[in-house]
């Protein structure tokens, strides 16, 4: 496409209208995550901006880029709200988003859904300090290493926001992220030869679908609907669904016959919900978030596996307003009548809140519990207890976790394991360790992981519930001198409290799992470097770090970081 360069800006001589802003499609140039790195680590899961209806499409007449004046080179852009943008997307960042910069300037600005090399059109939704969001409006041409995505709701779900990305370019995306982010938020230098020795490549996914075990699905009276179809008519049960959340609305839901991140068995359940649960003679009504009225919330998917057989079973779990069994009754017949499910549960959830967990658990049909192995261990997984939801690659990982544990095997060494959920990582280290201590602050998990070390004839590890953000000065009373620390924290990564507290236990090494490459930045360096605005020294070195894809298709990034006390 034909431009005139002018005043670090392009200009685009077919599209007058448009103000071109994209620097350098080069792949090997990858901008800077410096702007926006706050907004990483203080972003919270659920971004208001994201999915908010967007305005309508403008017309050449009406697009206020067409009167502007060039900026002067000396001026740094600043984009208007609603201004419509010609750019090209560089590279992935925070939650998948892609990141165009304006040339000359390097002014960032974040598109959800657009992938790196795509050419396209955007508009001004938001404007932060120092980048701006756009929506995209239309492609002008595909990203490099574009993919046809195989699940029909790929460009509506929020669940899978890369999947007509190329695998193999998405992984690579995620390496270049927490590369960025290890540079302007860890403080490492990629200069220090260091460097290149610990930032390991990433561990891609063999199975890049139907890995997903457990997969929850909501039932809504408004089904989500694209732009084009809002139109039709949509009274009585036409307009009820049963899928997954329309991105940024809590309370609408895009229908969805079947999902390709769950087992293909959790697939044929999902299809006889969907047959049957709009019948009017079965009385049943999704459950409605602004009247609180109806009877279904969620239904909730868990696929395990036998342990003596090894084919799946499945766990369905029915959460409901009311304890009405009744209701259920033609629907659980037919669901148990499918070989593969083992177990039905209805939670019964009265609140008006919409999470799934409930204060009532009843069994419908079979066991309370399924199975899964893990690291040669069985696990009792119940309907609201945690598990790494991707099995396969949960294997992948506890094995990085367990080379990286580097454990003697003499039965001397004592492990501290922060953050334990249920208790997998601590349990799978247990038979070559003197001791576990296990600190988790859901006392559910807690009981589990008591169960889990029982049922696998483990006597060696204590689980203790406790919040870690509230510790004080007599934590480490509670267990001795730790030989490794594991700390597997959620996405908001470690507290102060408990940073100060690992600088001066200084056990000799400390494995930290992340699910939040940017947290895991800012507390490697607090770490390695210190706390240096409280003039507290860091006293580890960061040995290796290995990102993982434990989620395909999806912005999440898991890293395994060793540090070794210096
Ligand atoms: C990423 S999960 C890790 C679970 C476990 N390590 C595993 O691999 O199965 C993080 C765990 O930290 C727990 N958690 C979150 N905040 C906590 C806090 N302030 N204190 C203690 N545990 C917390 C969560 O309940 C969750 O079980």
């Amino acid at each position: 496409m034909a431009t005139i360069h002018y005043c670090g800006f392009r200009r685009l001589n077919t599209r007058p209208w448009l103000l071109t802003v994209s620097s350098s499609s080069s792949s090997s140039s990858s901008p800077s995550l410096a702007p926006f790195a706050s907004h990483y680590l203080h972003s919270s899961s659920l971004d208001e901006s994201e999915g908010q209806q967007s305005p309508p499409l403008p017309t050449t007449t009406t697009t206020s880029t067409t009167t502007r004046k060039p900026p002067h080179q000396s001026q740094p852009f600043f984009p208007k709200r609603g201004q419509t943008l010609e750019l090209v997307c560089e590279s992935l960042a925070f939650k998948g988003r892609g990141v165009c910069k304006v040339a000359d300037t390097g002014f960032v600005l974040m598109c959800d859904r657009a992938l790196p090399g795509e050419r396209f059109i955007g508009r001004v939704t938001r404007k932060k300090d120092n980048y701006a969001e756009v929506q995209k409006i239309e492609t002008i041409s595909p990203h490099w290493d574009f993919v046809t995505a195989p699940c029909e709701y790929a460009s509506d779900c929020g669940g899978c926001k890369t999947q007509n990305l190329l695998y193999e370019a998405q992984v690579r995306a995620k390496e270049q992220q927490v590369h960025e982010l290890m540079i302007h938020v860890g403080k490492f230098s990629d200069k220090d030869p260091e460097f290149a020795a610990f930032m390991k490549p990433i561990v891609p996914c063999d199975i890049q679908f139907h890995y997903r075990n457990k997969m929850e699905f909501s039932f809504s009276s408004q089904k989500w609907l694209p732009r084009e179809a809002l139109h039709g008519e949509r009274d009585g049960s036409n307009g009820y669904a049963l899928g997954l959340h329309a991105p940024g609305f809590f309370d609408k839901v895009l229908n969805v016959e079947k999902c390709l991140l769950q087992s293909e068995s959790a697939n044929k359940v999902l299809q006889v919900v969907q047959d049957g649960w709009r019948d009017p003679q079965l009385g049943l009504s999704p459950y409605d978030t602004h009247t609180h009225a109806g009877f279904l919330k969620h239904l909730m998917l868990r696929t395990g596996r036998d342990v003596t057989t090894g084919l799946p079973e499945l766990m369905v779990n029915f959460v409901t307003s009311s304890y009405k069994p009744e209701l259920l009754k033609v629907l659980v017949e037919k669901i148990s009548a499918i070989p593969e499910v083992v177990s039905i549960i209805n939670n019964v959830n009265r609140s008006i809140g919409n999470t799934s967990a409930g204060e009532e658990e009843y069994v419908l049909y079979g066991k309370s519990t399924i199975t899964e192995t893990l690291r040669g261990l069985t696990f009792q997984i119940s309907a609201n207890s945690f598990f790494q939801t991707n099995t396969h690659q949960a294997e992948v990982l506890y094995k990085i976790i367990e080379d990286c544990a580097a454990i003697r095997g003499d039965g001397s060494e004592i492990v501290l394991d922060l953050f334990c959920g249920t208790g997998t990582i601590g349990l799978t280290l247990a038979r070559r360790v003197k001791h576990v201590y296990g600190y988790e602050v859901v006392s559910q998990a807690i009981a589990d992981a008591r169960r889990n070390a029982e049922q696998n004839g483990i006597h060696n590890a204590t689980f203790v519930q406790g919040d870690l953000n509230k510790i004080g000065d007599t934590f480490g009373d509670g267990f001795p001198k730790p030989d490794i620390v594991i700390s597997d924290p959620n996405r908001p990564g470690m507290h102060m409290k408990l940073i100060k507290f690992l600088l001066k236990l200084r056990a000799p090494r400390i494995i930290y799992v992340s699910c939040n490459p940017a947290t895991c930045a800012r507390d490697l360096d607090y770490l390695c470097h210190g706390v240096v605005e409280q003039n507290i020294k860091g006293c580890y070195k960061l040995r290796r770090l290995q990102p993982v894809d434990m989620f395909p298709h999806t912005p999440h990034i898991e890293c395994v970081c060793l540090l070794e006390l210096v």
